[in-house]
């Protein structure tokens, strides 16, 4: 029997709901969820009851009382599963992919002088993870000294890539970016910068369709308003549409400026430059909220900015020349690192013609 139907034979026999959704594995995405026939505006399709998601609520005493107090909820829940299984959601397990599947994307796989080479964004969220994994094994090797080492960064990586948001009074104990539950079945669903609404109250979590979908059309949540830079580094996917993605134009000291392919750059990047343009704190701050909001200086502040981004576009083609001098890590591992260089080369080329197609004042 296909996996993917052992795991919707599991889903039916424990009150699992799929309504006109069926899993089925994807090219390039594993697996993920397809619409069976036509699907109405708001009509629900997948139905989880609580008694199957799994939070703090639901981490063993006999597992919690050997770890510390102040261990997160996504540590807790990663050694459930390392050490336990999950009780109750074995055919889930058997379905989930394999460390091995985790090489190729995620920068915390990479070799070192790949992950030198990330854009500063991913670099940064790549530090934290490394951080964050390293704390939770250091307690979790003690408290449990049987374990191997990468069982639990297995299913440290399961816990980080397929959790949701799950807000109760025990949870909100904990930071907002911490209060995860593992919703089976509802975590094969992939990501798209939009997609259907999740829903949870006390009987359990409910996804409903945000438009019309045909039969055969994937049917995607969103797993939030990312940046490629976040999805590479926290899922380990670089989409090639995201309207959400945008690029740190500031690789030093004065970042994070961003910048995306509709704006010419956030507020904060905007107003930067006409501080450089401006010839002093007085000014600028005039230009800012003076009536004009800053119209007088416009002409330079374009200028200044095609200029800073002609600069910020060489130094991304250098990257993408590093990249492909590198001998180390997978072939695959390298072209992921070139395509996210490849696409932020693509957002600073749009903003430059953006710019020198706006009139000169
Ligand atoms: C919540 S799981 C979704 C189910 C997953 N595809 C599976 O096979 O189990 C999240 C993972 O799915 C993959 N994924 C999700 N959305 C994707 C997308 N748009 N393109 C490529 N991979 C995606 C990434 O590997 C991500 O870490």
């Amino acid at each position: 029997m296909e996996r993917q139907d052992k795991l919707s034979r599991w889903a039916k026999e424990n009150a699992i709901l799929l309504k006109g959704v069926r899993l089925k594995d994807i090219p390039g995405r594993g697996a993920g969820m397809m619409a069976r026939r036509r699907l109405k505006r708001g009509q629900e399709i997948l139905r989880v009851p609580t008694q199957l998601v799994r939070s703090l609520h639901t981490v063993p005493e006999h597992i919690s009382s050997r770890l510390p107090p102040d261990m997160s909820i996504h540590a807790l829940l990663a050694a459930d599963l390392a050490v336990d299984g999950m009780a109750g959601l074995s055919s889930w397990k058997d379905s989930l992919p394999m460390l091995g599947d985790f090489t190729t994307g995620f920068p915390f796989m990479w070799h070192r002088q790949l992950q030198e080479l990330l854009p500063k964004p991913a670099r940064e969220l790549l530090k934290n993870q490394q951080d964050s994994f390293h704390r939770d094994w250091n307690k979790v090797a003690k408290g449990f000294p049987d374990l191997r080492r990468d069982i639990y960064l297995h299913s440290w990586f399961v816990v980080n890539t397929r959790s949701f948001y799950y807000a109760t009074p025990q949870t909100e104990k904990y930071p907002p970016v911490d209060r995860l539950a593992i919703v089976p079945i509802a975590d094969f669903f992939n990501h798209a910068d939009t997609g259907c609404e999740v829903t949870f109250d006390e009987d359990g979590f409910v996804v409903s369709a945000d438009r019309e979908y045909h039969g055969g059309q994937e049917i995607y949540i969103s797993y939030c308003a990312h940046t490629n830079d976040f999805l590479l580094a926290e899922y380990g996917f670089l989409p090639a549409a995201n309207r959400w993605d945008k690029v740190c134009v500031d690789e030093g000291l004065l970042g994070p400026f961003m910048l995306d392919s509709e704006t010419l750059g956030c507020k904060k990047t905007q107003a930067a430059v006409r501080l450089l343009c401006c010839g002093s704190r007085g000014q600028w701050k005039e230009s800012l909220e003076g009536e004009d909001c800053g119209e007088h200086w416009r002409g330079e502040t374009n200028t200044l900015l095609r200029s800073l981004l002609a600069d910020y576009s060489a130094m991304v083609g250098k990257a993408v020349q590093n990249v492909g001098e590198l001998q180390v890590g997978q072939a695959a591992q390298r072209e992921l690192l070139a395509q996210r260089w490849r696409q932020m080369d693509t957002i600073v080329t749009q903003a430059i013609s953006h710019l020198q197609r706006l009139p000169i004042l």
